[in-house]
């Protein structure tokens, strides 16, 4: 019995039965369980595979064991999951998927279910994964229900996302869209103004680690491995400093980039995160703000999140200038703002990137797309229009606001975008679209669709997540 099959059990377990987050258990049971590398790799795509897929898998299991995953013990049905996750998916030998999964049953749940898990595997190996899908679309009810089904997201998931490709007039590309979600994305790495090195340079330098044909100016593809081991080696080889070499993906290093790049940036500015946990584009923006003189304020609800970004702006912070400020307030108050009674305080630059529904990165929170739900909308939405509300009274005139959203959601991003500049006449929306194309690498320019100045990146075009962004000016 692998150690990287208990380890993936245990983080299904975690995930469905626990409510945990796919990508912080599977750490903790790795590090925990010790797997090498090659069996962290494999725990990684059973487990991370096996969620994102769990809506056709359920339907195949049902059909081949002619009962409701409901009705399914507990504990069989998670071996079972993995199981059929290795037949359909990673087209692993059918008596090694069975025989692990019959042993896995044994260690994990009672001997009297490993028959039965030994029997509806057999059935799920004797036809194909097509002729699976065939059947699980056959029997559904609708269009979209038969596209939900094989391409495994929840079906009002499956409509958002066309909706938001149909407003670029790119609606044929949902399936190309659905399977790029279910497929493990690379590790990206941003390498930050201040490293001594650029990108191109460190790729050619690491040409075995890492590869700089990407779309952001500053992004790195990990070709593989740990991503930990990768940043090690980038120190010692190449004296990146600590903490300015970070995995993050390009979509997200754009979309921070974007506002810097939006209009020429003057000495001493004064730039505002205001919900900046994690930290990613905080580190970013400190980065660029060194170089540019300007100087940073990253605000963050949570007080566990503000320190997170407080770590993850140390590198940025070891380097020689004005150190980032960071503070943990509600962003919708004065506080957020550096406001003391009776004062205004105004900022050149305001990212809000807001909380959201996170539909936009699929790939990268296997679990993700079965915990949203469509009545989780209303609040978000009302949520960011009040931080943009607070954010643009903070905004001073010819200054650049970026709404930044991790969700291609019409509600969280044309929709909320028109509503804000219906409110702020004040406001104009400039032209996020050649932002983030400055912000790209020249020979890889991102072609962004839609007559609306607003830029919506995506995971089948641009390898990134779907990370829409924003910009918008007051009149001065
Ligand atoms: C999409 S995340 C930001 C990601 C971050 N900019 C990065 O790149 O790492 C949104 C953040 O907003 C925070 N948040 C939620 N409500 C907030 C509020 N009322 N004021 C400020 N921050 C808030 C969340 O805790 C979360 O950390």
């Amino acid at each position: 019995m692998s150690g990287a099959r208990i380890v993936a059990y245990d983080v299904l377990r975690d995930v469905v039965d626990r409510d945990a987050y796919a990508n912080l258990a599977l750490a903790s049971r790795i590090r925990t369980a010790r797997l090498d590398s090659r069996d962290a790799g494999l725990a990684t795509e059973l487990a991370a595979g096996t969620l994102r897929g769990l809506g056709r898998i359920d339907r195949i299991i049902e059909l081949a064991a002619g009962r409701q995953a409901a009705e399914i013990d507990p504990v069989a049905l998670n071996v079972l999951r993995l199981g059929a996750h290795q037949l359909l998916s990673m087209r692993t030998a059918a008596h090694a998927a069975v025989h692990e999964s019959v042993e896995l049953q044994r260690r994990v749940g009672n001997e009297r279910a490993a028959g039965f898990v030994n029997g509806v595997l057999r059935e799920i190996g004797r036809a194909t994964p097509e002729e699976w899908d065939e059947r699980i679309v056959a029997e559904a009810k609708t269009p979209d229900d038969a596209l939900a089904a094989r391409a495994s997201h929840p079906a009002w998931v499956l409509r958002a996302l066309r909706d938001a490709l149909r407003a670029e007039g790119r609606e044929a590309e949902i399936e190309a869209l659905l399977d790029t979600n279910n497929a493990s994305p690379r590790v990206n790495l941003a390498l930050l103004e201040g490293a001594g090195i650029t990108s191109q340079e460190l790729a050619a330098v690491e040409p075995d680690l890492f590869d700089a044909v990407c779309v952001s100016a500053i992004g790195l593809e990990l070709l593989g491995g740990d991503p930990a081991r990768a940043m090690a080696t980038a120190e010692e080889q190449a004296s990146v400093p600590a903490g300015l070499l970070r995995v993050q993906d390009q979509g997200s290093q754009l979309a921070a980039l974007a506002l810097v790049r939006a209009t020429p940036v003057a000495e001493g500015e004064r730039w505002l995160d205001l919900c900046a946990g994690p930290g990613g584009k905080t580190a970013i923006l400190g980065a660029e703000a060194l170089v540019e003189g300007a100087t940073v304020r990253a605000n963050e609800v949570s007080e566990h999140r503000a320190d997170l970004v407080r770590d993850s702006v140390s590198g940025v912070d070891a380097l020689p200038g004005e150190a980032i400020e960071v503070v943990s307030h509600d962003g919708r108050e004065e506080e957020a703002f550096g406001c003391g009674p009776g004062g205004h305080e105004l900022y050149d630059r305001i990212l809000v990137d807001a909380p959201c529904s996170g539909l936009g990165a699929l790939r990268r929170r296997p679990e993700a797309r079965w915990r949203k739900q469509p009545g989780d909308l209303p609040e978000l939405t009302a949520l960011q229009a009040e931080l943009l509300d607070a954010a643009a009274a903070h905004l001073k005139p010819g200054g650049v606001l970026a709404y930044v959203t991790c969700s291609p959601h019409l509600a969280e991003t044309r929709v909320g975008v028109d509503r804000a500049l219906k409110r702020h006449p004040e406001l104009r929306e400039l032209d996020a679209k050649a932002a983030v194309r400055a912000a790209a690498r020249e020979d890889e320019q991102p072609e962004l669709a839609g007559e609306q100045l607003s830029a919506q990146l995506w995971p089948h075009r641009h390898g990134t997540d779907a990370m829409f962004v924003s910009l918008l000016t007051r009149e001065s």
